[in-house]
């Protein structure tokens, strides 16, 4: 016999924790929370740096999925968290939130109360910055924001020769000011006294004793049945074999930009011509579902230099004694996000807004970039992508079989505008290794290489060495006009009882990382629902 709840959310990561918060703050409601993966307990969940180890296709606590880049691209893994707190218990921990711009758009594309004002309060609200009150930025909310824990001379280096490109030393990287003209400085993260700070720890372990919220681990969703056209019930499979729950009130879709419209399509929402070719019964044509794939393009310029990175600490001896600075004191270049520095810049100064995020790590990898080894000579990577990518692509299943991995085509480059950023952005990192204030500690650039030069050759190194920022969005797309897959209310189109909530609802991408977004949608989100404004409960 299956069980019945109140509300029923597939996906415990960065919006599905949010929810569950949210939704079983009403002792009245029950509420059911499945994840896929198993829980957060792993030691390398906690040391922000044991990302080196957990980001390896075949590790359980993530998904690794093989994703076309494009036209004469080479394929590449994408990894998503496959984990109580999903991708933020696996991700690398650079906390920034996008531009007031980006919500504005949203809102003027047709979705209606996603503009800034509705969306900035979010943030303020989930945020515990270790900065301090300011009029965008957040003390007091569940979600712990540190500043970086020490100085560095390299990095220093880096931000004052941004300095000397015109771009505004900040403090706090994500002020509102930074974000809209350019500012570079240390990387806020999502860490805490040396630990990361997920959103599982954020807002689902607060609340995990309520008693009318039950967290299932290790359990796959396979489908969701409606009854006509309302979503009554949810197929899932774990150890013990299959079994259902059945919904009263709605299903809240959480799985991620990859696996949500994966769910849809399987339980019959999603383009006809795909859903006949598979024997799957139509219960509405979507032709939108899995499509609107934005992705950042993260390309990495890679430097030998002459002091200040942190290889050493990374392999053999050096590692050793990282990790027992990690377990001894929760200090060390192991309590690090993957950026030490970083900002929004302005690839050229007649721009309206900053068009590229840059991040600045004090390591650089072995060979083309592309391999997983750390390098055993001192280097330093400055990476980046441009903003607001217009190419689009698309997630399709290619079977009935819930366990069979979609098609992803990223699509990188195709549209004319993410090829001339690319190679404006190029331009930018070259001229800010070039800058004075380097020269002491840049011995020469080691990927992409001294001999990419023309524009043909920096879309070459771009279609080689260009690859997932894991900021993978926007496949079941929010808006006003029909074919969009959810309204702004983000429930489903066409059907009763159903949303989507996590970063596959963006219209577009926003300016920058996507964890703490998603978590800001979820809050939005919780407020339609529930109609009650933001106000997390951390009892
Ligand atoms: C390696 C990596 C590094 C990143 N670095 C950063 C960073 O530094 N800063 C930043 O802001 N962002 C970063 N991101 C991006 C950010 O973490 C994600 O965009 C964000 O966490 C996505 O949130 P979500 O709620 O959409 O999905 P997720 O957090 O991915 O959650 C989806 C959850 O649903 C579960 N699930 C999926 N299918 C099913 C199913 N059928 N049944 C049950 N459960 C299911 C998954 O296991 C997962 O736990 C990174 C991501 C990755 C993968």
């Amino acid at each position: 016999m299956s069980k019945t709840y109140d509300y029923i959310i597939i996906g415990a990561g960065s919006s599905g924790c949010v929810l569950a918060n949210r939704l079983s703050a009403n002792s009245s409601m029950s509420v059911l929370l499945i994840e896929s993966g198993p829980d957060h307990t792993s030691p390398l969940i906690a040391m922000p740096r044991g990302i080196g180890k957990l980001l390896n296709p075949g590790n359980p606590h993530v998904w690794s999925y093989q994703a076309a880049r494009g036209e004469g691209m080479a394929d590449e893994q994408w990894l998503k968290g496959k984990t109580i707190g999903g991708s933020s218990s696996v991700n690398g921990m650079v906390y920034v939130r996008g531009t007031p711009a980006d919500y504005d758009s949203w809102e003027a594309q047709g979705c209606t109360g996603w503009g800034w004002a509705d969306m900035g309060r979010q943030f303020v609200a989930l945020e515990d910055h270790q900065l301090g009150k300011a009029k965008w930025r957040g003390v007091g909310g569940p979600l712990k924001v540190s500043i970086h824990p020490t100085k560095h001379a390299l990095c220093d280096a880096v931000i004052s020769a941004a300095g000397e490109l015109g771009v505004a030393r900040t403090d706090d990287t994500n002020h509102v000011d930074s974000v809209l003209h350019g500012g570079f400085g240390y990387q806020p993260q999502t860490t805490w006294k040396g630990q990361r700070f997920s959103a599982a720890k954020a807002f689902l372990e607060p609340v995990r004793n309520r008693p009318n919220l039950t967290v299932m681990t290790g359990t796959d969703v396979q489908r969701i049945e409606f009854d006509k056209r309302r979503a009554s019930a949810v197929q899932v499979s774990n150890s013990q074999g299959k079994s259902r729950f059945e919904v009263r009130r709605e299903v809240l879709l959480c799985a991620g930009a990859i696996e949500s419209p994966k769910l849809l399509q399987l339980s019959g929402i999603g383009p006809a011509e795909l859903l006949n070719s598979l024997g799957i019964e139509v219960l509405q044509d979507a032709p939108d579902v899995g499509r609107n794939l934005r992705e950042h393009v993260y390309m990495a310029m890679q430097y030998r230099v002459t002091s200040g990175s942190f290889n050493h600490c990374f392999h053999g001896v050096g590692l050793l004694g990282a990790v027992a600075q990690y377990f001894l004191r929760k200090k060390g270049p192991m309590t690090h996000a993957a950026h030490e520095a970083g900002g929004f810049i302005k690839t050229r100064p007649e721009l309206d807004l900053p068009d590229a995020q840059i991040g600045v790590s004090l390591y650089s990898m072995d060979g083309d970039g592309n391999k997983v080894e750390i390098d055993k000579q001192p280097g330093l990577t400055i990476g980046g992508y441009f903003l607001r990518p217009q190419s689009q692509g698309e997630v399709r299943i290619q079977s009935t079989d819930a366990s069979v991995p979609p098609q992803i085509n990223a699509n990188y480059l195709s549209a004319d505008i993410d090829r001339s950023s690319a190679i404006a952005l190029f331009r930018w990192f070259r001229r800010l290794a070039e800058q004075p204030v380097l020269k002491p500690f840049i011995v020469g650039e080691l990927t992409p290489g001294p001999r990419v030069e023309s524009d043909e050759q920096i879309l070459a190194a771009f279609r080689r060495f260009g690859q997932t920022a894991f900021h993978v969005s926007g496949t079941c797309r929010m808006g006003s006009d029909s074919a969009s897959v959810l309204d702004p209310q983000l429930r489903v189109r066409g059907v009763e009882g159903l949303r989507v909530i996590d970063t596959s609802v963006m219209p577009c991408l926003v300016s920058g990382n996507t964890n703490a977004p998603a978590m800001a949608i979820a809050m939005r989100a919780a407020e339609l629902i529930t109609g009650k404004t933001s106000g997390i409960t951390t009892r």
